[in-house]
């Protein structure tokens, strides 16, 4: 009660001072309110309605709307190339991703922060540092250990949560990465301690964003549980990282040895860790569910995995897929993950950014940037973004941008293939893009293949659409937070 009135106050004092002083924004499309206020955007993010409140927005105001007096979205796929590939620095709300106080990849704001790292993560997640037969052998072992679950719900004709299942093996995987081979978790084999561990990753609050927005008032407004569990969570990674003793095969001694701290390196895990098990979860999870509703795709894909697949060798189940340079071959593999990741991105929202001092101009009907024809100017400062929910559902772009259609990555046209490839954000863009994307590729095939090759999945009674209704977050989930698979032999 407290902290919702202290929070009101503040959202209040915002008011003020936004009415106050006025907006810069005034003349830029968008509700008439937020001219004035950050209160409606920070209310809608609060109530889980962010992604689809400005996606409503751009389908009413155009490509260009805003959502406050410092902040606006825009919806074309050339301001991909402007923002992103250009390279703004990132907006504040990345603070929220420090972790032990320190600034890693993925939350540095300054390109001059940011580059010396990357360039060590570059060398760590490049796709010859990922097409090493040891990490292929890691996933096909952690495949190994999951095959048990499968088995199972095929022998007792029962329906298993399926996302707590791909995040115990993704995290296996990735934390093998980080700590090495044989320091690495292992969730597939111990559930307690993978309910343990993944639940306090799992403890979500709505005011989560609110840091960076009211930080002195952030510590009355989080609940102490959501606080204590990211120390928790921050407490095992460190542990695991000094537990390992940094073996040479481990992302750890890597970064240490590329002139990381030990702190820099654990704040950069840490964010790997998170990054690397929930997001490729979510993936396959939409994935099964999506073509569990739809045997005809399933019958395709089966297909397709089953020409390339082999005999087991009676040991080893993962033995029946064969190389991943084939499976990283397959045409509708591909194109089904691509359409998963198109319209269950599990990175669906804003990744915002700072105009430069100097400001843009920037013209919607033509979507072009600093030509003397453009309409508007944003002033340097103002928080821009993109979000993928609504780049990947332009009709312009993805005819009939609802419907699953993995065909159209394989049919369409070179120019319609290349305007869809300028669309897709699932894993960002430009040097800020995932630097984990290979890592996440490689599990997101193996794991399908893996299933796909034996067996056919049917939808569990107690999943539907709305218990996987797309949670509306920087990274979603299904509503649920669980997903009930049957897999059948077959
Ligand atoms: C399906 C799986 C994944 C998806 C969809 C995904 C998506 C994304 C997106 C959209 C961004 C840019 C976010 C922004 O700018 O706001 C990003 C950045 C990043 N991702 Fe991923 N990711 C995935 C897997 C992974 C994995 C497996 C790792 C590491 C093990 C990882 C590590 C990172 C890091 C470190 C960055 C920041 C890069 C930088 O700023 O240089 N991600 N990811």
């Amino acid at each position: 009660m407290l902290a919702a009135a202290i929070a009101v106050l503040g959202l209040a004092g915002l008011v003020g001072f936004s009415l106050f002083t006025g907006s810069p924004l005034s003349n830029i499309p968008g509700p008439a309110i937020t001219a004035f206020t950050d209160v409606w955007i920070l209310i809608n993010t609060y109530f889980e309605r962010r992604n689809r409140y400005i996606h409503e927005l751009h389908q009413k105001y155009g490509p260009l709307v805003r959502l406050s007096p410092h902040e606006v979205s825009v919806s074309d796929p050339g301001s991909i190339k402007h923002i992103y590939i250009n390279n703004f620095d990132k907006s504040k709300f990345y603070f929220l991703f420090d972790n032990y106080g320190v600034t890693n990849a993925f939350s540095a704001i300054e390109k001059k922060v940011h580059a010396p790292k990357r360039r060590v993560m570059h060398q760590l997640y490049s796709k010859t540092a990922v097409s090493v037969p040891g990490l292929e052998d890691c996933i096909r072992e952690r495949l190994d250990r999951a095959a048990y679950y499968f088995e199972q719900s095929h022998k007792e004709t029962k329906a298993i949560d399926i996302l707590q299942l791909f995040r115990s093996i993704a995290m296996d995987v990735v934390t093998a990465f980080q700590f090495g081979a044989d320091h690495g978790t292992d969730f597939i084999r111990n559930p307690l301690e993978r309910d343990l561990i993944l639940g306090k990753y799992r403890v979500q609050t709505r005011s989560w964003f609110i840091g960076p927005y009211l930080p002195s008032l952030a510590k009355y407004i989080l609940p102490k549980a959501f606080v204590e569990s990211l120390m928790f969570t921050d407490q095992w990674n460190l542990d695991n990282m000094h537990r390992s003793g940094f073996p040479p095969d481990s992302a750890a001694k890597k970064l240490i040895d590329g002139g990381f701290s030990e702190l820099e390196a654990a704040s950069e895990i840490a964010d790997h860790v998170v990054a690397g098990h929930e997001t490729t979860a979510i993936a396959l999870t939409y994935l099964c569910w999506h073509l569990a509703k739809h045997p005809e795709i399933q019958e395709r894909l089966k297909a397709e995995i089953r020409a390339v697949s082999g005999p087991s060798d009676g040991q080893s189940p993962s033995s029946v897929l064969p190389a991943f340079k084939d499976l990283d071959r397959l045409p509708y593999l591909a194109a089904v993950l691509q359409e998963t990741l198109r319209l269950y991105a599990p990175i669906p929202a804003s990744e915002p950014r700072v105009v430069p001092p100097s400001g843009i101009w920037y013209s919607p009907s033509s979507s072009e940037y600093g030509s003397n024809e453009s309409r508007y100017f944003i002033p340097g400062g103002v928080v821009i973004s993109v979000q993928p929910w609504t780049l990947h559902r332009d009709p312009s772009v993805f005819p009939d941008p609802e419907m699953f259609d993995p065909d159209r990555w394989i049919k369409s046209d070179s120019e319609t293939l290349h305007k869809m490839n300028k669309s897709f954000m699932a894993f960002g863009a430009g040097i800020r893009m995932c630097v984990g994307m290979n890592l996440a590729m490689e599990d997101l095939k193996f794991i399908t293949a893996f299933i796909f090759c034996k067996y056919t999945v049917k939808l569990g009674a107690e999943t539907t659409d709305d218990s996987m209704y797309m949670i509306d977050r920087y990274s979603t989930r299904p509503k649920a937070n669980a997903c009930y698979i049957e897999f059948e032999e077959q």
